[in-house]
């Protein structure tokens, strides 16, 4: 799969997905609303919010099944829902609807004809997910995670650019999470976006390159997951060193140093942890002697509970922003 072109950039199609105002309005408050979305292509993009924020209806939209009330959706360059913009997409949008008296094998076949694709792609699409092995056996006698991996396999006949993935990992064991981990991370390798929402946190953490964030159908945060984290706080270090004031004007002199504060002899540093190593030598370096040095991370988990304003760390308030916080 090619990589994004210099043309495709210059006529605004760099992005897999562009949403501009993008709302669909079921009741006043319930639904999704002015929602701006950039995936860039090529990229694993999270998308994360609690239950009924909007994700399913958001991804509905870009596949055509649901109607937006206003704004626009382009998918692939093309407006979303037409036949131009769904030749490019591949989408598991709740559970797959198979036959389960059939074979995955057989399964795929069906849908091969049905999409007018080729049925050599239903061997491709078995080995890309892992399921050659297991290819005959019935679905209905299929566990939650072979069904997954079929509707991934499903989602993947047209040799899609764009894969569509709605809580793929839903209900599956954690070797089944760790086994699909390893299929997202493979299409991404082949340069195919992936638009993936999930409720496993530390999952997308470690998949995605970009996470946007919605909270009762609107966007309250966009970026990386460094960027998300860094605007919860970002983590930092503590360090215990024997002139705690003096060190503190020393590492608050540095260029990557959101804060520092003093407090019960500790000083404690906003900055990104991976610096840590720069700080001790800034303060070995000027006779400071440090017995001390502690990294803490914020995690996406913590950042998301956040932005949600319903989980553990709700009562915790952003210090610095550095994504693109729309809250
Ligand atoms: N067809 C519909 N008619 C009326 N309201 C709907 C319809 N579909 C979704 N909604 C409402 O829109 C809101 C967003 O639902 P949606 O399914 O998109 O959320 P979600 O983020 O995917 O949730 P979950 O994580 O539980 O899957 C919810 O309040 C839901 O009840």
């Amino acid at each position: 799969m090619a990589e994004p072109t210099s043309q495709a950039a210059e006529s605004g199609t760099e992005y897999a997905v562009h949403t501009a105002g993008l709302t669909k309005e079921y009741g006043p408050g319930t639904g999704v609303f002015d929602l701006a979305l950039r995936i860039p292509r090529g990229q694993v993009y999270g998308f994360l919010g609690p239950n009924g924020s909007g994700k399913t209806t958001t991804m509905r939209m870009l596949v055509g099944l649901v109607r937006p009330t206003s704004g626009s959706a382009t998918v692939l360059g093309a407006p979303a829902g037409s036949r131009e913009a769904l030749g490019g997409v591949g989408a598991l949008i709740e559970s797959p609807a198979l036959y389960p008296h059939l074979s995955g094998r057989d399964n795929l076949r069906v849908l091969a004809r049905y999409a007018g694709v080729s049925l050599d792609q239903v061997d491709r699409v078995l080995a890309e997910v892992d399921m050659v092995a297991k290819a005959d056996v019935p679905f209905r006698a299929c566990s939650l995670g072979m069904r997954q991996r079929l509707g991934v396999a499903a989602a993947l006949l047209k040799d899609p650019a764009l894969l569509i993935l709605d809580e793929p990992t839903n209900g599956l064991d954690p070797a089944g999470v760790a086994a699909m981990r390893e299929l997202i991370g493979g299409l991404r390798r082949e340069h195919r976006t992936v638009l993936l929402s999930s409720h496993l946190l530390t999952e997308v953490e470690q998949l995605c390159d970009r996470v946007a964030v919605i909270r009762q159908g609107r966007l309250v945060a966009e970026g990386t997951v460094a960027e998300l984290r860094a605007g919860a706080g970002g983590g930092g270090l503590t360090i215990t060193a024997d002139k705690p004031e003096r060190a503190a004007e020393l590492v608050g002199a540095l260029p990557e140093v959101r804060s520092t504060q003093v407090t019960d002899g500790a000083l404690h540093v906003q900055v990104d942890p991976d610096q840590a190593a720069a700080v001790n030598r800034l303060l070995v370096e000027a006779g400071i002697e440090v017995s001390e040095l502690r990294r803490h991370q914020v995690s996406l988990e913590e950042a998301f509970f956040e932005l949600v304003g319903d989980g553990p760390a709700a009562d915790r308030r952003p210090t610095e922003a550095s994504g693109r916080w729309t809250r």
